[in-house]
């Protein structure tokens, strides 16, 4: 039987953004925020903060800690964060490496697949491959259904290799594990791994260790007869006949979130301008 707390978290996290029985949290959060000296000084919407208590269950002092260190990661990773303009990462794009499926899982989450073999590390470092996931992030929790019922990953690691091993160093591997964990406002429900070889494992090796348990019992490899224990996990319907589904295809999945990404070119450059470390009273990406 679910508690009654349990029953009053799932209720707000149902309600309208504007709803008048979020406000007091708002309004506790906003306060504790005004009261941190490293975020105090940022300008915080509304629609920016619910982010944070809706990935942590109205928890103020969790919502906090995650926007803190949201804050934090941003600032410590220019490499990353400091161009989140499509055209920096396009040949990615247009290569097919990243799509986020049509319709969401059963669940209402997200379902975004990445293809490591399209990513030649010789054209592109790790930390421009990691930015295509972090634009992708930045426009799906923008979504109230997202927000709410969060994402699931498949990493399709078909043709990794050395040199793609090469470039996941161990200050790499933190910074994958931070945003999974407590740096970004986006819960994950589940990493699925695909195709992953042999020599795949050193790598996982580096990053588990800095993995809470809730975040490692969500990762599932699935080898390369991913198939069916793939469609155990996913509605058929929704998944590309590439991986066994009878969604459209993963060209056309890629394709339209690539067109996307390009129409919010807007909101991206806005964004870039704060992960710049910019004038705070200035920016807008706060929103
Ligand atoms: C908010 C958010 C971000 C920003 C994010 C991911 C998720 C689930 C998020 O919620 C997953 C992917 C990641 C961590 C970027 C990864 C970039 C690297 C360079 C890819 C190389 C391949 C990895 C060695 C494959 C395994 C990774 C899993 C264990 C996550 O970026």
């Amino acid at each position: 039987m679910k508690s009654e707390e349990a029953d009053n978290i799932e209720e707000l996290s149902s309600l309208p953004v504007d709803s008048i029985r979020i406000a007091p949290y708002l309004s506790e959060l906003k306060q504790k925020a005004a009261a941190e000296k490293s975020i105090r000084d940022l300008n915080l919407s509304e629609t920016f903060l619910i982010r944070f208590l809706q990935a942590r269950d109205f928890d103020v002092a969790l919502a906090l800690k995650l926007l803190i260190n949201y804050h934090k990661w941003r600032q410590e990773c220019p490499e990353i964060t400091a161009d989140l303009q499509a055209s920096s990462v396009i040949g990615l794009l247009q290569n097919n490496y990243h799509g986020v499926l049509r319709s969401r899982d059963d669940a209402g989450s997200r379902v975004l697949i990445y293809r490591i073999g399209q990513w030649n590390p010789k054209e592109f470092t790790a930390y421009e491959v990691f930015r295509v996931s972090l634009i992708t992030s930045e426009l799906i929790v923008r979504e109230w259904e997202t927000q709410r019922n969060g994402l699931k990953a498949i990493f399709d690691l078909q043709d990794w290799c050395f040199t793609h091993a090469l470039q996941i160093n161990p200050s790499l591997a933190k910074k994958i594990s931070s945003v999974l964990t407590d740096s970004f406002p986006l819960k994950v429900r589940g990493i699925h791994l695909i195709n992953e070889p042999i020599f795949f494992r050193p790598v996982f090796a580096m990053i588990r260790p800095f993995l809470p348990d809730k975040i490692k019992q969500r990762i599932h490899m699935h080898g390369s007869s991913y198939a069916r224990s793939l469609c155990e996990d996913f509605p058929k319907d929704i998944l590309p006949p590439e991986y066994g589904g009878t969604g459209p295809s993963i060209n056309e999945v890629c394709q339209d979130w690539t067109e996307f990404i390009m129409q919010s070119e807007d909101y991206l450059h806005r964004l870039s301008l704060d992960f710049g470390g910019g004038d705070a009273s200035q920016s807008s990406a706060y929103e």
